[in-house]
């Protein structure tokens, strides 16, 4: 289906450091210290995303170490998710004294710290606060764990992704197959919506979701849904529903802030698809915004494959329709404004 693939070149790929094969226990952290198996950390961990988040990943049985790492509340959060009787140790800390040890050693970092929006808000409105507090969190993994893969769920994505590469190539450490935005939540929506609208099963339903994630950088690529058949109505109902899908929710919680549950359902689900990856598991292909080649917006989502190393392939979108192809050509402009805002914002503080 794909026209274009295209491998990341090899000279963007860091050197692998440690062999991340399953089950070897004396694999050893950058910092020479010796490292939990699967150390995840949430940052953010205390908040509307980060609680059922973090709970979904003490339940998925695949972390060793669950690290919940926030400004306030961790505490608590760590000692109730820590009784649910399920594989993994779980360690709250709180404040910024206690962040270096959550994050010491970590395998993923997964970021939902921030402020949400509320009605009539963009996300990117979101760019005045958020962009300092991601900065701040980029600089202390900058220091304490710059071989983890970074997971950025904070708002607005088009813009954190790039500020947290900026941090990490000014202090030298800076491995683009290890940054990666998280637009699970938008194929989630369209993966439910396709469903819906196609009397599908949900379970079967494929959808890549490309670009950005926010209003119409999102772009769905419905005409790549294999077994569904859409009138041109569809689609573009289909289309603007994904891409505002959580304006729905923004407009339906009424000033209660914005998705929560969806996202830590496809914040965990993405987490563990990375952790999959980093331990071996072939074949695992998922959409995230990473730094791409595909079009000229630094950063861009498409399909990817995750290997031991983290984005060990960025796949091209294929042959868009007409409407998508409207879409990109429209889009990338927005991206690449995003970008630079991000950019120019590490650079001027
Ligand atoms: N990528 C996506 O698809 C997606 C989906 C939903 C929400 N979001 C974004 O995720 C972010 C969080 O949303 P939420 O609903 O969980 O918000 P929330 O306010 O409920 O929780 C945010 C948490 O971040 C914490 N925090 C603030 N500064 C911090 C810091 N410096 N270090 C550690 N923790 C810090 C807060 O204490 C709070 O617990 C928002 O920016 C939101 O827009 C993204
Ligand atoms: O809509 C928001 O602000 C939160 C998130 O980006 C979402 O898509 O639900």
């Amino acid at each position: 289906m794909s026209v274009v693939t295209r491998t990341r070149p090899l000279a963007k790929m860091a050197a692998p450091m440690v062999s991340r094969a399953v089950g070897i226990s004396s694999v050893r952290a950058f910092s020479g210290t010796p490292r939990v198996q699967n150390k995840v950390t949430v940052v953010g961990a205390a908040g509307g995303i980060g609680q059922p988040m973090s709970l979904l990943m003490k339940l998925s049985g695949k972390i060793d170490h669950l690290s919940l790492f926030d400004i306030v509340n961790t505490p608590g959060v760590a000692a109730d998710i820590g009784h649910c009787n399920s594989k993994g140790k779980v360690m709250g800390y709180k404040g910024a004294e206690e962040m270096a040890a959550s994050l010491d050693g970590s395998d993923v970092v997964v970021i939902p710290a921030g402020v949400p929006r509320k009605p009539g808000m963009t996300r990117d409105d979101l760019f005045n606060t958020n962009a300092s507090i991601v900065k701040g969190i980029a600089e202390q993994c900058a220091k304490s764990c710059p071989k983890a893969c970074f997971l950025i769920i904070s708002n607005p994505v088009n813009s954190t992704v790039p500020i947290f590469a900026e941090v990490l190539k000014a202090s030298g450490v800076y491995d683009p197959a290890k940054l990666m935005g998280v637009t699970t939540l938008d194929v989630a929506r369209a993966k439910t919506f396709v469903a819906e609208n196609q009397g599908m099963d949900v379970d079967k339903v494929e959808v890549d979701v490309i670009g950005g994630h926010a209003g119409t950088t999102i772009m769905p690529l419905l005409s790549q849904v294999k077994g569904a058949n859409f009138t041109e109505e569809d689609i573009k109902t289909l289309t603007h529903r994904i891409q505002f899908g959580g304006d729905e929710v923004v407009k339906a919680k009424d000033g209660a802030g914005s998705a929560t549950l969806s996202m830590a359902h496809a914040g965990a689900y993405f987490a563990e698809k990375v952790l999959d990856g980093l331990n071996g598991v072939k074949g695992i292909k998922e959409c995230t915004f990473v730094e791409s080649p595909l079009t000229s917006a630094p950063f861009f989502a498409s399909p990817c494959t995750l290997g031991t190393e983290g984005v060990s392939e960025i796949h091209g979108y294929g042959q868009l329709s007409p409407f998508e192809q409207a879409l990109v050509d429209e889009n990338v402009p927005a991206l690449v404004k995003m970008s630079q805002k991000g950019i120019d914002f590490v650079k001027n503080n």
